[in-house]
């Protein structure tokens, strides 16, 4: 082959990557002040896709879904959602682009009621907007707590508010900070099966999560992280079905 027209070429796409990507991440570096904590960290995510974030603590995990939404900036590199650039682009400005973010923390105002809460996080963006409706067919006990001061809920109430108020902002792209964490196992699997109907619904989910098990249920693909890198790309089937490489790379 001509060697000028094999440069010009396309690299190959990899096959378990995204024909289209609705979120790249492309060698990006993210300070704390002077502490570097993400290096040269790439990463994708294409439409309707739900990618899982692992490792250990202090990988950089948190800080890759930080980095994304704006509140700590990458200072090299690039991040690209739905077709435009956001690496210096306000947390809002992303928020109205259609990226939710549902926070370990939650993040939501106690004193507030649910209904409150819920309210001042409608948004609209280019994708579909999500009703309360909506909701409450997938957190069926939401339409009853929406009187109730959201410092009164429990640990599950309180993260079916944050999936809601995610929804509620109409997003492409859904980013789930450890969903499962200090959660009862039955409310573990009514968030992961509320991923699952997100994907149906074309939305793009990427969730951390310590809870490999449940992550890799349901994943479609799988990046690892450990000292501010990405160490592990591929699909979640690979790691579901070999024990060794999970063991390898997770410890599980
Ligand atoms: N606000 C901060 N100021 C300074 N350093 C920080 C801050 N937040 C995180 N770090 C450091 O950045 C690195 C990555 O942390 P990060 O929280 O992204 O990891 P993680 O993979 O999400 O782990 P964890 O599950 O413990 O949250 C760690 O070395 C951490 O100590």
């Amino acid at each position: 082959m001509n060697a000028v027209v094999s440069e010009l070429r396309e690299p190959p796409a990899a096959l378990d990557r995204p024909a289209q990507a609705l979120l790249s991440i492309d060698r990006i570096d993210t300070f704390y002040g002077e502490t570097q904590a993400l290096f040269d960290v790439s990463l994708r995510v294409g439409a309707g896709e739900v990618v899982a974030l692992l490792g250990p603590n202090g990988a950089g995990k948190t800080t890759t879904l930080r980095s994304i939404l704006g509140l700590t900036p990458a200072r090299a590199g690039r991040i690209r959602f739905d077709g435009r650039e956001i690496t210096r682009a306000s947390t809002h400005e992303i928020a109205r682009a259609g990226v939710g973010w549902v926070p370990d923390d939650r993040r939501i105002f106690p004193t507030l009621t649910v209904a409150r809460n819920l309210a001042i996080a409608r948004k609209k963006s280019r994708f579909r907007a999500w009703s309360e409706k909506e909701c409450f067919e997938i957190f069926s006990a939401l339409e009853y707590l929406m009187h109730r001061e959201c410092e009164n809920l429990s640990g599950g109430e309180m993260q079916m508010v944050a999936i809601s108020r995610a929804l509620l902002g109409s997003p492409g792209l859904v980013l789930f900070d450890e969903p499962s964490q200090g959660l009862a196992p039955k409310v573990v699997q009514d968030v992961m099966k509320t991923i699952t109907r997100l994907k149906a619904e074309g939305v793009a989910v990427l969730v951390v999560e310590q809870n490999v098990q449940s992550a890799l249920e349901v994943a479609d693909r799988v990046y690892v992280m450990n000292l501010g890198t990405v160490v592990h790309e591929g699909p979640a089937d690979a790691l579901r079905r070999d024990a060794a490489l999970r063991l390898r790379l997770l410890g599980v």
